[in-house]
């Protein structure tokens, strides 16, 4: 009840959390962005619906078996939050899980190992882009964690304006990502590389 008499207050989003959504298009993308955009054969990692009625679109993360944060995930991301971001109807964002148990599994593991430099340098930039374009969204953002959601899946959370999770005690969130000896990189491309390597070897 209190985040939806905060949301009245902040933009007049009402009834939000329970109405259904209808699919809208959103046309326009940046070129840096599409230029990012990979050779990405496979289904899509993220589904969006927009409620027109409403100006509140759900993104479902829908990459199994994890959600882990990939550099392409992080890429279809970012994409589909810029896309959001350029449309004047869209004030408020639902980022969620379509899969069961599981938010999102935070960084995926296999980025940091046995990768290039210059892969892990783009790989961290992309982890980079992903929180300042969801902190700094003009949009009213909230994470729906249905599931756990550790480390870089707390961090996706802890970028969005309020967060709701599950009422489950089997689901776990929380910075835990020291445990496996990672620490993530200061925001210069010199650090990053540096970091890089630490991570790889
Ligand atoms: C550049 C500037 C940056 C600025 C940053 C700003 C601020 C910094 C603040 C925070 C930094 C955040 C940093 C985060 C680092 C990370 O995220 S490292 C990743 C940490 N994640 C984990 O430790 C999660 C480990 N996984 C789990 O606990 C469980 O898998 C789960 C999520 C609870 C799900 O359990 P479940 O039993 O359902 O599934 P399984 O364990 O059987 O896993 C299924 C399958 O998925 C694989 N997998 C799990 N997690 C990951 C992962 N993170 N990456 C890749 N793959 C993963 C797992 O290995 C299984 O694979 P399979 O054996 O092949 O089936």
């Amino acid at each position: 009840m209190a985040l939806r008499a905060a949301l009245r207050q902040k933009c007049g989003l009402i009834g939000i959390l329970s109405q259904p959504s209808s699919s809208g298009s959103h046309s326009r993308v940046s070129a840096v962005l599409v230029s990012q955009m990979r050779n990405n054969a496979t289904s899509p990692k993220i589904k969006v619906d927009f409620n027109q009625s409403t100006g509140v679109a759900v993104l479902s993360m829908q990459s199994p078996p994890v959600n882990s944060l990939s550099l392409d995930f992080l890429t279809e991301l970012c994409i589909s939050v810029e896309k959001l971001e350029m449309d004047r109807a869209c004030r408020g964002l639902i980022i969620t899980s379509s899969l069961p148990k599981v938010f999102s599994a935070g960084l995926d593991i296999l980025e940091m190992y046995g990768k290039s430099p210059e892969r892990c340098g783009e790989f961290w930039r992309a982890v980079q882009e992903m929180w300042l374009k969801m902190y700094s969204s003009n949009m009213v953002t909230i994470a729906a964690i249905n599931g756990s959601s550790p480390a870089g899946g707390c961090l996706l959370s802890l970028t969005c304006d309020y967060r709701i999770m599950s009422d489950n005690p089997r689901y776990s969130i929380g910075l835990n990502e020291t445990l496996l000896g990672i620490v993530a990189p200061f925001g210069t491309d010199k650090n990053i590389i540096k970091n890089t390597h630490t991570c790889s070897n």
